[in-house]
């Protein structure tokens, strides 16, 4: 057993907070026999300094979450907020206490979720997971399916909940109003106090706990607000915004005249909460001095063992511990079922908490470009829309294939830049870093030792070159009296398969009509490509016949991200483009595909899905490679 949830309530609780609030808060805590101060005290000199040290050992500070399971009660919509998972910002309490009138505008880096772990943390998760496996453990632990990961909750402090909009108060409603007790005739989310003693104690108790939650973690995002997000960028790392108290949000989710009076009481309740677990981790301390606290390093451990027997034994000299003896004392039937429901709304409540969603996604932009024959017209167009992507919060812009130059092999040599000392690449380069954003340049022709190639750029948000790819299977076709194009008359192919690293996930490159080569697709999902992009120019033969039938198809073999981006049609150029650009997710549906003019389209790239998908339809795991190989067959 873990002592996070005191762990948590005990950090909240700690000294400062109070003398923050434009209210004082003293007198006793409700349905115990203990004072605020007296708390306050024996927190602050006793437990607060402990339990600092304690979560900075490897056995609290890495945890082990299931961060995709299903929400069991709705379909969470709130799964892919635009950027991050986020706390909305809030404005006024309505009439319903404790419930914000709030802006859906998100705050551009709340909620980040940082997974980064290091490699030698990996290695001592693998001990501790063989040592987990070898005890005899009584009971399914919720993190115990094959989905959970550890997180490093150093990396991810408090102020990340994930709550946003609807949904986060979707949450708390039906936490109050389904799996709180509630006195008769009380029709409001959140039962004013004064009515709450016409319920028995332990009702008063179960609502005194998810009360006194619900204050912490206000009073932790107060406290870790994020003040201004001026020098943070989009994938970077959570943290590079500035991150404060926020005192003005404290007094607005808690002051008297913005909660109705309540906001001492939720404060009360959370004094509550943190009696209750101490007396919890008192009455377990037989169990908990004699757990290992395994993690591998034994030196650690030892200590780790050491501290929380040092922390036990200081909780238990405490001497106004919540009474919980005087609790379900009736050997009646009706006895046994409250203390029945009691465990079936705990189980409940933990099980929401899978319907807070938890953002795994980014936006992309699919530039769906009018590509003229003049090439600086052609630049400047491009990084105007990339400019709009990053308006709307597109994390990484893709531009078409051959969007600097006409599509032609008569084009090619005359269009053909060295990459990176071009003017088309400067540009990118230059946009990427002021805009600070992932550029997916399309194609453009690229000269090398006299070879022309159809080359695709990627620059990161500091400007930098991260990938190039060199269309690797040429498109030479001939459909008689339809269409004849034969790049190969131009062009080199290149030779290399082309991935880059967001801090999201690792991406996968193709040009057209590399598309159709499945091969390629594959090995970008062995080598865990959560998304491929493919600039490319169909045409208005191939384009109706198998444009979104590929892209499609490729999504649907490995399950995973598809975009393709295609040039406008310009029916006064030589080569007419279908356009058509098209994002398609992991079971293959097209979330967005646009007509064939010059537009912005947008897909999100939900990392959650992918998992999702290989989970219900497990064909990766599925594969029959014992009977693939055809060298044995006489064919
Ligand atoms: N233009 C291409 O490279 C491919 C194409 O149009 C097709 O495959 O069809």
């Amino acid at each position: 057993m873990k002592l996070y949830v005191v762990l948590i309530i005990t950090c909240f609780v700690n000294g400062g907070y109070k003398s923050n609030f434009l209210f004082e808060l003293t007198g006793k805590i409700n349905d115990c026999s203990c004072d605020i101060d007296v708390v306050d005290e024996f927190n602050n000199a006793k437990i607060y300094p402990r339990i600092s040290s304690l979560v900075l050992k490897d056995f609290f500070r890495f945890y082990k979450v299931n961060l995709r399971r299903e929400c069991p009660f709705w379909k969470d919509s709130s799964h892919c907020g635009i950027r991050y998972c986020q706390v909305e910002s809030c404005n006024e309490y309505t009439e319903a206490a404790q419930e914000f009138d709030c802006e859906e505008t998100p705050h551009q880096d709340l909620g980040y979720l940082n997974t980064t772990i290091s490699v030698s943390s990996l290695e001592d998760f693998a001990l501790w997971q063989a040592y987990d496996d070898a005890q005899d453990l009584f009971c399914r632990l919720p993190d115990e399916d094959g989905d959970a990961q550890y997180v490093d909750l150093r990396l991810n402090p408090e102020r990340y909940t994930g709550f946003k909009g609807k949904n986060a108060h979707r949450i708390w409603h039906v936490i109050y109003k389904e799996n709180c007790f509630r006195p008769e005739n009380i029709y409001e989310v959140y039962i004013r106090s004064s009515k709450l003693t016409g319920m028995c104690l332990e009702k008063r108790v179960f609502y005194r706990v998810i009360s006194g939650l619900h204050a912490s973690i206000n009073i932790h995002l107060s406290a870790k607000y994020l003040l201004s997000d001026k020098n943070s960028n989009l994938l970077s790392q959570c943290g590079t915004g500035l991150w404060g108290p926020n005192i003005e949000e404290l007094n607005r989710k808690f002051a008297p005249e913005f909660t109705n009076g309540e906001g001492p009481q939720w404060i009360r309740n959370l004094y509550f909460l943190y009696l209750l677990e101490l007396r919890a981790l008192v009455k377990a301390s037989a169990y908990l001095e004699q757990e290992e606290y395994y993690t591998g390093n034994e030196k650690e451990d030892a200590e780790t063992r050491k501290a929380i027997n040092n922390f036990l034994m200081i909780a238990k000299e405490f001497q106004f511990h919540f009474n919980e003896s005087v609790m379900f004392q009736e050997t009646t039937l009706d006895g046994k079922s409250l203390k029945e429901e009691f465990r079936q709304h705990f189980r409940n409540i933990s099980s929401i908490m899978d319907c807070v969603g938890c953002d795994k996604c980014f936006k992309v932009a699919l530039i769906q470009l009018n590509v003229t024959a003049d090439k600086p017209t052609n630049i400047d167009r491009a990084l105007k829309y990339v400019q709009t992507a990053k308006e709307n919060s597109a994390e990484i812009a893709i531009l078409p294939e051959c969007f600097n130059s006409p599509y032609g092999t008569k084009f090619f040599p005359k269009y053909a830049e060295k990459i990176p000392s071009g003017e088309t690449c400067r540009c990118l380069s230059e946009c990427a870093k002021k805009l600070s954003i992932y550029i997916v340049g399309g194609s453009i022709p690229e000269i090398e030792s006299g070879r022309l190639y159809n080359t695709c750029t990627v620059w990161d948000p500091q400007g930098k070159l991260i990938a190039k790819h060199r269309k690797m299977h040429l498109f030479d076709i001939d459909i008689p009296g339809k269409i004849t194009f034969k790049e190969s008359d131009a062009l080199s192919p290149g030779n290399d398969i082309t991935t880059f690293e967001t801090d999201k996930c690792k991406i996968g490159v193709g040009i057209c009509y590399d598309v159709r080569f499945p091969e390629l697709a594959n090995i970008y999902r062995k080598l865990g490509c959560s998304l491929i992009v493919y600039p490319g120019a169909f045409n208005m033969t191939t384009g109706p016949l198998h444009w979104e039938l590929l892209f499609r198809a490729r999504a649907c073999d490995n399950q995973l991200f598809v975009a393709g981006v295609s040039p406008a049609r310009d029916l006064t150029a030589d080569y007419h483009a279908w356009g058509h650009s098209i994002f398609v997710n992991p079971v293959a549906q097209v979330e967005a595909q646009a007509e064939h003019e010059e537009t912005i389209i947008y897909g999100i790239v939900d990392l959650a899905k992918i998992a999702e998908t290989r989970q219900n339809i497990p064909i990766l795991k599925q594969r029959r490679t014992d009977v693939y190989d055809i060298s044995h067959h006489h064919l």
